[in-house]
């Protein structure tokens, strides 16, 4: 691990989840908004509460079938990548997520397709992520402020064992349960009130499980 994430780490939570504020440059984040706003209609799954695009395929319990990454996007994996978290394996899918401002996303874990690690770019707006206890009482561990032009990185126990989720909300308040305030880029105050809008998440990932048939010689055929 890079030496130089040390000073990202959140401490006094389960480990290990790691905030860099500023990973991204403004002209950055209106390149990939752009970028995700100029595809056809039909790269948009629609889900009830948000909507999403996959790059690089569609993860698989049986294998993800590879698909090329653009290369606008291939941009901000590399820039990943080069925090050397992913040891000798590298990004291959990302999951773009667009959330209006009331939109979230149930508690959950990110389960076996992919590698114990996530990575997510903010843009748009910030969000605020709740870390909830893997029982039937779901009790709050803390939450953590994803700002926008952030990467979170989170690894170790606290993915594999705890819920991630967001809650649907127009607004945030800062609180003491924020465990990431002093890594933040902005100084916030108690009570301040956040304004949500809408935000683009890109999740970058490594899914293990691939198989060597490219979607578009299954297209020619
Ligand atoms: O948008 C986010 O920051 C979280 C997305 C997420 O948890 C997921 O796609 O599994
Ligand atoms: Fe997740």
């Amino acid at each position: 691990m890079n030496t130089q994430l040390e000073k990202h780490i959140i401490k006094n939570i389960p480990p290990t989840v790691y905030y860099i504020p500023d990973f991204i440059t403004p002209e950055e984040e209106q390149h990939i908004l752009k970028n995700v706003y100029s595809v056809p209609k039909p790269k948009w799954t629609s889900l009830s509460h948000r909507r999403l695009q996959d790059y690089g395929g569609v993860p698989h319990k049986n294998g993800m079938i590879v698909e090329d990454i653009p290369s606008w996007l291939q941009v901000y994996m590399d820039k990943v990548t080069n925090l050397n978290i992913f040891g000798d394996k590298s990004p291959n899918h990302v999951l773009v997520n667009e959330y209006l401002s009331n939109q979230g996303i149930m508690p959950h874990t990110d389960g076996p397709l992919f590698h114990s690690m996530v990575t997510t770019i903010s843009c748009g707006s910030h969000t605020m992520l709740e870390i909830l206890e893997n029982n039937d009482k779901r009790e709050k561990v803390c939450d953590i402020l994803l700002e926008n032009r952030s990467l979170v990185i989170f690894t170790d126990k606290i993915y594999i064992k705890y819920l991630h989720g967001i809650r649907e909300m127009e607004r945030d308040e800062i609180t003491g349960e924020i465990v990431n305030l002093d890594l933040c880029k902005e100084k916030y105050e108690i009570g301040q009130v956040l304004e949500r809008q809408t935000r683009v998440s890109l999740t970058i990932r490594h899914v293990p499980k691939v198989l060597k048939i490219k979607l578009c010689n299954l297209q020619k055929r």
